[in-house]
């Protein structure tokens, strides 16, 4: 196993319940830990995976602040209540202003951040760089394709300086070229930053797990209504965390094998 030590709690979900005709997700309970490995400073990549309409959008929104549950909570940074605009969001849709140009919207993202004050530019210009975004900055978002748009979204969160970013399906609508770009990118935000927390909601289960440090699966319980967490694989554990062409071992399509027998 990856030598590791698991530090302070980066986010925690207590008792969270959310109820609406009937019950939707029941007693949610988990913690995301900060991990340090010996000379790398990375951040989490969490994945949550369960069937559709089991209630991932729902938790994908409890976490982010966008909704409240019907009871328990969810805290950031010390014990503080999640709050919209906590946490940076990426929609299915890469929603982006289609009146403005790329480095507009980026402009506008890095002058929220005060740490990159008299910066935004030079910055602006180096994740250009390393998203392959240098020649598109004139460009407006219509310009772009499903890949492009996806970079520029995640490009904004990471100027505005958002510790953790949500990713609601972000393999959905890039095609097998794209797909392994984009899983490449991902992977190099979460290896590039310590402080950096991907939450990630898929159905694409061997390109989310193969990003991965954690994977909680979302389901119900025999006779119980509401989903709740059902297993949680630690891919650390299993030595299956952080390698690049991870999607290749036997061992990952066993783990990709029992998640889905799990859903
Ligand atoms: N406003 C609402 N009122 C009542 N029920 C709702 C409401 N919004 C969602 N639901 C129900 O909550 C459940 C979970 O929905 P959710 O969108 O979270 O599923 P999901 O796991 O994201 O599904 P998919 O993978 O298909 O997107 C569904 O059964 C849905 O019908």
């Amino acid at each position: 196993m990856t030598q590791h030590t698991k530090e302070e709690v980066l986010l925690q979900a207590t008792d969270v319940q959310l109820t609406f005709d009937r019950s939707i997700l029941r007693d949610i309970n988990f913690c995301i830990r900060n991990i340090t490995r010996p000379g790398v400073l990375q951040g989490q990549v969490v994945t949550l995976i369960g069937r559709s309409g089991i209630g991932k959008t729902q938790l994908f929104k409890i976490l982010s602040g966008l909704q409240s549950p019907t009871s328990g909570q969810v805290t950031i940074n010390n014990n503080k209540p999640v709050k919209a605009g906590d946490m940076g969001v990426i929609f299915q849709n890469y929603y982006l202003f289609e009146w403005r140009t790329v480095h507009q919207s980026l402009m506008l993202a890095a002058k929220k951040n005060k740490a990159l004050f008299g910066r935004e530019k030079q910055t602006i210009e180096q994740y250009a760089e390393q998203f392959q975004l240098t020649g598109h900055l004139n460009l407006y978002p219509q310009q772009l394709s499903g890949g492009q748009r996806q970079r520029v979204s995640i490009m904004q969160q990471l100027l505005k300086g958002s510790n953790f970013i949500l990713l609601d399906e972000p393999f959905s609508g890039l095609d097998v070229c794209m797909l392994d770009k984009a899983v490449e990118m991902l992977l190099q935000v979460s290896l590039s930053d310590e402080l950096k927390t991907l939450i990630i909601v898929s159905h694409d289960i061997e390109n989310s797990v193969a990003i991965s440090d954690t994977v909680y699966i979302l389901g119900n319980e025999p006779g119980k209504e509401g989903a709740t967490i059902k297993k949680e694989i630690d891919l650390i554990e299993r030595d299956l965390a952080w390698q690049k062409h991870i999607k290749q071992e036997r061992r990952f399509m066993e783990t990709i094998e029992e998640i889905k027998a799990c859903l």
